[in-house]
């Protein structure tokens, strides 16, 4: 296996194009994300988040254009590299992925698997990110009794319970209020200050509170529309009536 290079990026897409059958849904996107960075991923249906997010994840390749994670080419790794690569990132899905019959803890427990770690140490971390989590006492529940919110804060445990560097969060409010999301992107400010957490969360718009110390990527049909903070958005809207169409669905 060869060694990750020491990089600053956490994420780099070069000129990246995803054909889904004559689709093409992802057009020649290029985007930089840095360690200890939070980028917010905003765009309409359709807009090309879901499969960004799987081609950051690796669960996907790119018919045309280069994805790389912490400076490594995913189209170079060999299975071995990559499953250590994985180790590094978080991956929180849109279409839940928590496996019905397991225990909420079993759930939870999955990254851990393949790391060499023992059950003390297993079940101080599974302590910890329920508890950040608001999930105490609910170790032994099965995924189906649970709400859709505690659903999510499960699945985030988990995408969190290994340290990754890189967290992709696809579908921020999804089934979360904007007072759980705040409280979550608390902890997540955390965790980037103190060890470079990167996180890319996606959503349909840029949420009250969450966008400040953030960059936003507007993405529309698979291209991206702009890319800079909050206020630099706020003063494009008036005279960009495509980011309108797409931020406030109304080109007035
Ligand atoms: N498996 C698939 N088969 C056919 N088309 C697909 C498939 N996956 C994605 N697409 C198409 O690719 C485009 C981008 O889809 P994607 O799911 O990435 O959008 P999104 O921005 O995540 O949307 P949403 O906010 O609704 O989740 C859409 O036009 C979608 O119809």
């Amino acid at each position: 296996m060869v060694a990750a290079p020491i990089s600053e990026s956490a994420v780099q897409l070069t000129d990246v194009f995803q054909h889904v059958g004559s689709h093409c849904a992802l057009d020649g996107v290029s985007l930089r994300v840095q360690c200890g960075e939070v980028l917010l991923l905003v765009g309409p249906n359709g807009a090309g988040k879901t499969l960004l997010t799987r081609l950051m994840a690796g669960l996907d390749r790119p018919s045309a254009g280069a994805v790389r994670l912490f400076g490594q080419d995913l189209a170079e790794l060999d299975e071995a590299a990559m499953t250590a690569l994985r180790r590094r990132v978080g991956v929180v899905m849109q279409r839940g992925s928590l496996l019905d019959g397991l225990t909420v803890l079993e759930n939870l427990l999955l990254p851990l698997r393949t790391l060499p770690m023992d059950r003390e140490a297993m079940a101080r971390a599974a302590r910890l990110v329920m508890t950040q989590l608001l999930l105490d006492g609910m170790e032994n529940h099965q995924p189906r009794s649970l709400s859709l919110g505690q659903r999510r804060r499960v699945e985030l445990a988990r995408a969190l319970i290994h340290q990754p560097r890189l967290l992709l969060w696809d579908g921020l409010t999804d089934g979360l209020d904007p007072a759980s999301v705040r409280d979550i992107f608390a902890i997540l400010r955390l965790q980037q200050e103190l060890r470079g957490l990167a996180v890319i969360a996606t959503d349909n718009g840029v949420m009250q509170g969450l966008g400040e110390s953030a960059r936003i990527v507007v993405l529309d049909r698979g291209r991206i529309l702009f890319e800079g903070d909050q206020d630099t958005l706020r003063q494009a809207l008036p005279e960009r009536i495509d980011l309108r169409y797409v931020i406030e669905g109304n080109p007035g």
